[in-house]
């Protein structure tokens, strides 16, 4: 099955001069979204991934989706002013604004190997700030990035530190 056809591009959203990628309609088809869930599951059984970190709000959906397949569990990393407990926040810049992300500071066990999951990687500044806050708050392990689009022509990739990304679909 064609998982990237039910990917759908609009010219001008949310400003002019970008072409937003949007993953809804391939959500919106169960046999899609079901291939798509299955592959990911087949790609990272082997890590023993115990949480995977989704990233607010359309990471979340790939995230929990995945992180049931895995047996893992789920991590939100929110908007600011959306986690009720105490938490650990962080500043940034992405492709179409700024924005500032927030993280529990109870979010993880020492020693948890953890996947990171967003649907779109365009430059970087999202997953940059999701990064320095698990890094420097949590004695965790970052087993590896996983986007379901990666924006190429933004270089994202080059901004972020040494880690492994795995991006299912470049644009
Ligand atoms: O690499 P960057 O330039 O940082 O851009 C990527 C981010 O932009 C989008 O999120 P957005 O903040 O639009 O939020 P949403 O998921 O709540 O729609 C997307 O879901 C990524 O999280
Ligand atoms: N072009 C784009 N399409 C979808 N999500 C995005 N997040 C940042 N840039 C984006």
């Amino acid at each position: 099955m064609n998982i990237e056809s039910y990917i759908r591009s609009t010219k001008d959203f949310p400003k002019p001069g970008v072409i937003f990628r949007d993953f809804t309609p391939l959500l919106a088809n169960g046999e899609a979204f079901k291939a798509l869930i299955d592959q990911l599951k087949e790609r990272f059984s082997n890590k023993k991934i115990d949480v995977v970190v989704g990233i607010e709000a359309r990471g979340f959906v790939l995230a929990s989706a995945l992180a049931y397949a895995l047996g893992a569990g789920t991590v939100l990393v929110r908007k600011e002013g959306k986690l009720p407990h105490a938490t650990h926040s962080q500043e940034y810049e992405l492709e179409y604004g700024s924005s500032v992300l927030e993280i529990s500071r109870d979010a993880f066990e020492k020693g948890q190997k953890i996947l990171v999951v967003d649907d779109v990687l365009a430059t970087g500044g999202t997953l940059g700030a999701t990064l320095k806050l698990i890094k420097e708050n949590f004695s965790v392990s970052i087993e590896e990035i996983l986007f379901l689009i990666e924006l190429d022509e933004l270089k994202g990739r080059q901004r972020l530190p040494e880690i492994p990304i795995y991006s299912v679909f470049h644009y």
